[in-house]
């Protein structure tokens, strides 16, 4: 898929928003990609996965396990592992801590796994993920996103591929440009804000 035809599923799902967002690592934007309007469409959802998974078999060779932090990454983990005969398993946060793999989830040894992301814009989620997973048997041999906004600047910590990369705006909440500090901010995401 290309990465216009990507960004044409964004723009139909309604997942292209304009405002004033916190996003997830604390920096502010006047853009933010809804995934969760993708992934309340199952076709669409699947259209995009399958693609990833085509990119993920290209790139990684066989995966077994596909591994994505929680919440904006389990369906399409989910998805994108079906179409690559894998199994899908998640890393969440209990409050206040770090995100760890639970529910009896492993990477055992032997096994090959990929983190898939649904948008990577600092790294951070991703490279949390990857930090939960140390003491996992098995191989992290790469990390996937339907989109990476960080210009290709966000580092994982593995190789990571994308089926488009922007390079969107993000701004410290010291240093907003007039036109978001004249709006009020949004937090769309599960993280928490640090108080
Ligand atoms: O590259 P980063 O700077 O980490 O930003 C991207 C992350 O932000 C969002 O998650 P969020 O923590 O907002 O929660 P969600 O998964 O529940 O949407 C998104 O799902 C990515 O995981
Ligand atoms: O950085 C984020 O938190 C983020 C950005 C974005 O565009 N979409 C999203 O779901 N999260
Ligand atoms: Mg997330």
């Amino acid at each position: 898929m290309m990465p216009e035809q990507v960004l044409e599923e964004f723009r139909n799902a309604g997942a292209l928003l304009e405002g004033h967002f916190i996003l997830s690592s604390g920096l502010h934007s006047g853009v933010f990609l809804q995934k969760m309007a993708i992934f309340s469409e199952p076709p669409r959802t699947e259209r995009l996965c399958r693609a990833l998974a085509e990119a993920i078999r290209e790139r990684f060779g066989p995966v077994d396990i596909v591994v994505s932090p929680a919440i904006g990454g389990i369906v399409p983990g989910y998805e994108t592992a079906r179409h690559l005969g894998a199994r899908a398993i998640f890393v969440e946060r209990e409050p206040g801590k770090p995100f760890q793999l639970r529910r009896g989830f492993a990477i055992p040894k032997g096994t090959r796994a990929v983190i898939v992301e649904d948008i990577v814009t600092t790294g951070l989620s991703a490279r949390e993920c990857l930090a939960s997973l140390q003491d996992q048997d098995g191989e992290i041999v790469g990390a996937a996103c339907l989109i990476d906004r960080s210009g290709g600047r966000g580092e994982i910590g593995v190789p990571l591929l994308s089926l488009v990369t922007l390079d969107i705006p993000a701004y410290p909440a010291d240093a907003l440009p007039p036109e978001l500090a004249a709006i009020p901010a949004v937090k769309p995401g599960s993280r928490a804000i640090p108080v």
